[in-house]
């Protein structure tokens, strides 16, 4: 916990005071009980499996994230088959599992700790002109580092993959697997018996909506996005993602829901399942016919091999994904050679068609009322440990969200908004800003000493920029090249300047009119001859600044065409027997919403494309027709 300056000073006094033991018994007590509580909070692991160099399996998962964690529990339901699911990090520590804790896992060993590649070209005043990409490295992958919202994408995001040529993945189908994978447990929204017959209510996934400590200001906010036009919805989902409320989370009872929890802690015991953590997987076996037949692990400080007879499924995330393939020689031929890799599959698309949510932050000044202190904040974590209520049982950044287009009569978004909210002279708002450069950072830092900030953080949905993923070198364990290219497509300067001046006009309604809210400037040179919040303004900031929201997606991106795509629509790889790639970087285009729910979905709807391929489960082919 950060002790602020403006920390009640008798708690700093010293406590050395005559006593006769009782009060440390009953201190002793209260820590025993604190602690126990830590138990109930997280899972129980048991230890990695025993795994030796030769084992054989019929399919081998590599990486147990948000999409992993599913395909290892949908496979190993079939008892004939064996399943090894191996993870390159370990268990969830117990700030994954406490949802306030989201961002502390960032620069800790169950982050990869990716940055964007400097080009010079943009994020010019970003801290080492690059952005920041953290993703989760243990048994929920980035499921148990992200900040848990949850929505699913609207039809349209769907109807382009299937235009594309993916006939197994209308919306209609892509649905039906969303709602298999959800059990709705908010009993207010179950009340609405449209909400009810939207969501499933029997899946792993559970979803609940958070239960927030500051709701007045929340009222506030979406009173002044109603006044700007956007309609307050009791669920976005149900209102597809057009208008303005809270979201849906991935947390049940103040705990993460990660993946690691819903879909894999309660397969540990099954017999025809192994679980190999902290097993970092090097490269795909190919043979001369490029059948894979099984992985190189670097576990226990040696290099081992193990078999798959069926199949190889790679589940490694949108930046270890394309990498290892291209460590296995599946990739583009220039490349690989230029990095002394034997090429086995000339498949140009690996690493291309990278997609993410950019992320401008919009930051508002103003004096809200204070709705909490520091006594209440510190009561609030024995709350915690009591009944997981409190401010620890939501994430840190609220989720208040808004949706919306250009085109009023847009029948799904175009840009999306998160709120963040700091309190004036917190070392929380000091951090927000200290992503930027100087003098960006301290005159922001100045304002934070005098008031509360709101920061609207802008993304654009469907950008038109690409980006890519290069090896740096043929080590496995040397970070890839990420070159994000964000808003290089004029088409994305255009529609995000548009639409942040959209919601600039939230500044002149009422509640922020009440507490005197004004936009803050970005100090920033080469901007500032610029009329605050005029179009040339936000032309010139925004690739300045722009960060990420942490979407990456589309670096194996599906589709019918080798010369493209990476894996045709039953996730196969192109030119590549007996191995898939199901994660979030099939995805051909990104979603219009945040993408742990979609990928969740893609794990669901993978497993079964399996199933059906082995004659487990009837093939859905006709399902789109
Ligand atoms: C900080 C952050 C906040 C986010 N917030 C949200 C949010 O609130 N809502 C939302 O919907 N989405 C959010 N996202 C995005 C969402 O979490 C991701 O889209 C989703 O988790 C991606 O799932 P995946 O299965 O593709 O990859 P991951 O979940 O990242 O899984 C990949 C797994 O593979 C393992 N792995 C990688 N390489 C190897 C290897 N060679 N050998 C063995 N194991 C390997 C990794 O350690 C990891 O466990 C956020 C993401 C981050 C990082």
């Amino acid at each position: 916990m950060n002790v602020d300056s403006n920390f009640p000073i008798h708690l700093k006094d010293s406590c050395t005071k005559p006593t006769t033991g009782d009060i440390f018994q009953d201190l002793l007590s209260t820590f025993h009980f604190m602690v126990a509580s830590t138990c109930l909070v997280s899972d129980k692991w048991e230890p990695s499996a025993d795994i030796k160099d030769g084992d054989t399996f019929n399919f081998i998962i590599v990486g147990a994230g948000s999409a992993g964690c599913v395909v290892a529990n949908r496979l190993s339901e079939v008892k004939k088959w064996k399943v090894l699911l191996i993870e390159a990090g370990g268990d969830p520590p117990i700030e994954s599992y406490v949802p306030h804790y989201d961002q502390h896992l960032f620069g800790t060993d169950s982050d990869w700790q990716y940055k964007t590649t400097p080009t010079g070209k943009r994020n010019c005043a970003n801290v080492g002109e690059s952005v920041n990409w953290p993703r989760g490295k243990m048994l929920g992958g980035s499921s148990g580092i992200n900040s848990m919202i949850y929505f699913r994408g609207v039809a349209n995001d769907f109807k382009k993959w299937f235009d594309l040529g993916n006939k197994e993945w209308c919306p209609d189908i892509v649905f039906k697997y969303f709602k298999k994978l959800e059990s709705l447990q908010d009993q207010k929204l179950l009340k609405n018996p449209q909400i009810r017959d939207l969501y499933g209510l029997n899946g792993p996934q559970v979803i609940n909506t958070f239960n927030w400590t500051d709701e007045k200001v929340f009222e506030n906010v979406f009173n002044s996005f109603n006044q700007i036009g956007l309609q307050i919805q009791e669920d976005l989902q149900l209102a597809n993602l057009l208008g303005a409320g809270l979201s849906r989370d991935t947390a049940y009872n103040g705990r993460r829901a990660s993946t690691a929890t819903t879909y894999l802690s309660q397969i540990q015991h099954r017999e025809n399942f192994k679980l190999m953590k902290n097993a970092f997987v090097v490269k795909i076996l190919l043979d001369d016919n490029s059948k894979a037949y099984g992985v190189v692990v670097k576990y226990k400080g040696e290099e081992i091999k193990v078999f798959a007879s069926n199949e190889v499924i790679i589940s490694a995330g949108s930046i270890n994904s394309p990498q290892l393939l291209m460590l296995s020689g599946i990739g583009e031929k220039k490349h690989l050679e230029s990095k002394n890799i034997d090429c086995k599959v000339d498949l140009p698309g690996v690493g291309k068609n990278l997609q993410d949510h950019i992320i401008i932050n919009v930051p508002v000044f103003g004096r809200k009322s204070r709705s909490e202190n520091y006594i209440d904040k510190y009561l609030d974590v024995g709350r915690y440990t009591y009944n997981r209520t409190g401010y620890l049982a939501h994430s840190s950044a609220p989720h208040v969200i808004a949706f919306y287009s250009r085109n009023k009569n847009a029948t799904y978004p175009e840009f999306q908004v998160h709120l963040d909210i700091a309190d004036k002279n917190s070392s929380y708002a000091r951090s927000i800003f200290s992503i930027f450069k100087e003098p960006i950072n301290q005159s922001f830092c100045e304002l934070t000493e005098k008031y509360d900030s709101f920061i609207f953080r802008f993304n654009l949905l469907q950008p038109r920029s690409y980006g890519n993923i290069y090896l740096n070198t043929s080590n496995p364990f040397n970070h890839p090249l990420i070159y994000a290219n964000y808003l290089d497509d004029e088409r994305d300067i255009e529609a995000t300047v548009e639409g942040i001046r959209m919601l600039t006009a939230i500044i002149d309604t009422d509640y922020f009119k009440s507490i005197n809210a004004f936009l803050g400037r970005y100090n920033w040179p080469k901007c500032n001859e610029y009329k605050l919040n005029s179009y040339d303004y936000w032309k010139c900031i925004s690739p300045e600044v722009t960060v990420t929201i942490y979407h990456p997606v589309g670096t194996c991106a599906m589709g019918p065409d080798s010369s493209s795509a990476v894996v045709d629509s039953r996730l196969r790889v192109h030119h590549v027997k007996g191995l898939r790639v199901i994660d979030a970087s099939i995805m051909p285009n990104i979603t219009s919403c945040n993408t742990n729910g979609p990928t969740i979905m893609i794990g669901e709807r993978g497993s079964d494309l399996i199933k059906e391929d082995y004659g487990i489960v009837e093939r859905t082919e006709d399902f789109c027709l």
